[in-house]
């Protein structure tokens, strides 16, 4: 039986895994005709095999003579006492992307406990969604991430609302949309409002805002083609008025207007390490962090995937969600900014 691909040399052999045979023993035959998914022992750094990173070089790098206003202020608002760790990851990361300017904002009681975490991210309490209507007043602030750590309880839908009511960019991840499952329409009326919201929805709360579009995906077809992951992000864009950026292996975003593209990294450049807890608080941060900068929604979230993945790539096996923002300067000195 032919072999298609060279024996690779040894030491990226050894890169790859102590067991891991070398790749000539894999043939097309046994892999199939389809590209075979990305295993562990591929992640193996190698930013110059992603095409999209030297295009992004002089979009990423700071202005000279910019101080850090010009650069955005993104607000990251996080949970209750013992909850904030998810808030933490997101405006760590959003400070690490570039934003000028963090601020953590907490419920009061929740003060101390953040207090003794962070430094260079700043910190006030916020009581409620009166408190962050008045908060959003300052147009220096440029985006806000809320969702992550939040709770399910009427506060958090209040928060929401609130949010999308505002000018700012906002990105609404995990309980920011869990807590919509019972009527969706109600964020996504403020979101086609508010027009530069981005939903990141893992499996789970897409499911929870958009059931019959999980229910078509999950049907085997019938007499019609497939209902796919890509066909889902797109109607639920369109549904949602938002930007949607669905969540995974095969990471799909859509714009309302039906601009779509899938991650990039999809099969070639895999980072299954991101399956850890707190990942996608880190990654709603970097978007948080660009859409402050002045990314517009669409491509702040692109941008955003490809920095978190090439983020998890950088570290390898081992990874967990503090890790990610923490990679971010060694990814951006790979792209040479
Ligand atoms: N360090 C911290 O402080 C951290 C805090 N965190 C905070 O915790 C809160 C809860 O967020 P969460 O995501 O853990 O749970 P939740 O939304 O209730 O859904 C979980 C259920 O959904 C389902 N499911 C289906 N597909 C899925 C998929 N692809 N990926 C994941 N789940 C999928 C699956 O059910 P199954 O399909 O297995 O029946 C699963 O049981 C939230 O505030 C978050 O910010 C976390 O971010 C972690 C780090
Ligand atoms: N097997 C995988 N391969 C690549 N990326 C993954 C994989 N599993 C999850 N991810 C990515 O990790 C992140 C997980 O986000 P999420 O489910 O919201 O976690 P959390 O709520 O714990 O932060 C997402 O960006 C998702 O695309």
């Amino acid at each position: 039986m032919p072999n298609y691909a060279p024996s690779p040399p040894k030491a990226r052999r050894r890169a790859r895994g102590l067991n891991a045979p070398p790749r000539a023993a894999i043939t097309r035959r046994q892999r199939g005709n389809t590209p075979r998914p990305p295993q562990g022992r591929d992640v193996v750094h190698d930013p110059s095999k992603c095409p999209a990173l030297p295009d992004l070089r002089p979009r990423l790098a700071k202005r000279e003579g910019a101080h850090k206003y010009h650069h955005g202020h993104a607000v990251v608002l996080a949970g209750g006492p013992g909850r904030g760790g998810a808030g933490r990851l997101a405006a760590r990361a959003a400070l690490r992307v570039g934003a000028g300017l963090v601020t953590l904002a907490c419920p009061p009681e929740a003060l101390a406990e953040n207090a003794a975490r962070l430094d260079a991210i700043m910190l006030r309490p916020l009581a409620d969604a009166i408190a962050l209507a008045a908060l959003l007043e300052d147009d220096r602030i440029t985006a806000l991430c809320l969702g992550p750590g939040l709770g399910l309880g009427a506060a958090t839908r209040d928060l929401a609302l609130t949010a999308l009511a505002a000018d700012q960019a906002t990105v609404l991840d995990a309980d920011a949309l869990t807590v919509f499952a019972a009527d969706p329409e109600a964020l996504f009326d403020r979101a086609r409002a508010n027009g530069r919201a981005v939903l990141t929805p893992h499996g789970g709360e897409f499911a929870r805002l958009f059931p019959d579009l999980a229910c078509r995906m999950a049907e085997e077809p019938m007499d019609s083609p497939a209902f796919s992951k890509v066909d889902a992000t797109r109607a639920a864009a369109a549904r949602a008025g938002a930007v949607v950026l669905f969540k995974g292996p095969d990471t799909v975003i859509a714009a309302p207007d039906g601009q779509l593209v899938l991650d990039p990294h999809h099969r070639e450049r895999g980072a299954p390490w991101l399956a850890t807890a707190g990942s996608g608080d880190v990654l709603a941060g970097l978007i948080a962090g660009l859409a402050a900068r002045g990314f517009a929604p669409f491509e702040a979230a692109q941008i955003g995937t490809i920095l978190h993945v090439e983020a998890a790539r950088r570290f390898g096996p081992g990874l967990i969600a503090e890790d990610l923002p923490e990679q971010i300067p060694a990814v951006f000195r790979d792209l040479g900014l």
